[in-house]
């Protein structure tokens, strides 16, 4: 099967990364895509932000009830920073019959050089780039290597960042219809991000 991963520190996961996932899936005729929170996410200062289960625990509302998304804990089970060969290589051990996607968003990709051992990672996985209209992904800049395992795809725009949320809880606004139901929900109930 073709799988898509979609790999964040999801704090919290928002409309802007299923949409993400189902527009890249769609375009590439992807079977499922299986989201991968992140344990220590390797070139991000921490958030003080949501525990690692209740980061887990938000994916699994955020997708629930559709069979082509799904979450998968390999990154926090494995503990310590989370970069991505290391999540690669024990997927494609598990699932040799699969073929892998990474997705990532348009400004990640002219970083993809100083990914851990970005090499190896671009013969694995073939990566995909969100494109944002007025936004050069930087396709030209990157080594031919990695280049060659470079695909963009695009997506309604969605203005929004974890970050906004967080924001907009910890100045006391809602955050209703930025995430799903079932996350605000949890948000609310966990009292997440709160000043
Ligand atoms: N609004 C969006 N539209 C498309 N892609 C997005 C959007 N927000 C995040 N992404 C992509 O989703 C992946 C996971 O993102 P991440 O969990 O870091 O969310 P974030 O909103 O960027 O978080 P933060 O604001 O905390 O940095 C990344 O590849 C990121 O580029
Ligand atoms: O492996 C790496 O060196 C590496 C460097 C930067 C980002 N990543 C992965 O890319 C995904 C999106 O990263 P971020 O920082 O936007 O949440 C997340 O799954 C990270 O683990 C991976």
């Amino acid at each position: 099967m073709k799988i898509g991963l979609m790999g964040g520190t999801f704090d919290p996961i928002h409309i802007g990364h299923l949409l993400a996932a189902q527009s890249v899936s769609e375009e590439l005729g992807l079977d499922e895509v299986w989201f991968v929170p992140t344990n220590v996410p390797p070139h991000k200062a921490q958030s003080k932000g949501a525990a690692p289960h209740q980061r887990l625990e938000m994916v699994r509302l955020a997708i629930e009830g559709y069979d082509r998304f799904r979450a998968t804990a390999i990154e926090l089970e494995k503990g310590g920073v989370s970069y991505s060969i290391e999540t690669v290589l024990l997927l494609r051990s598990e699932y040799p019959e699969h073929e892998f996607y990474y997705i990532i968003g348009a400004d990640m990709v002219r970083y993809l050089p100083k990914w851990v051992r970005i090499g190896e990672l671009a013969k694995l996985v073939t990566f995909v780039g969100l494109q944002r209209p007025g936004f050069d992904a930087g396709l030209d800049l990157l080594p031919p290597d990695i280049r060659a395992s470079v695909r963009l795809a695009s997506m309604p725009q969605i203005e929004l960042s974890s970050t906004r949320i967080r924001e907009r809880r910890a100045a006391g606004l809602p955050v209703r219809y930025m995430v799903p139901d079932q996350v605000n929900h949890y948000i609310e109930v966990n009292r997440l991000y709160e000043a």
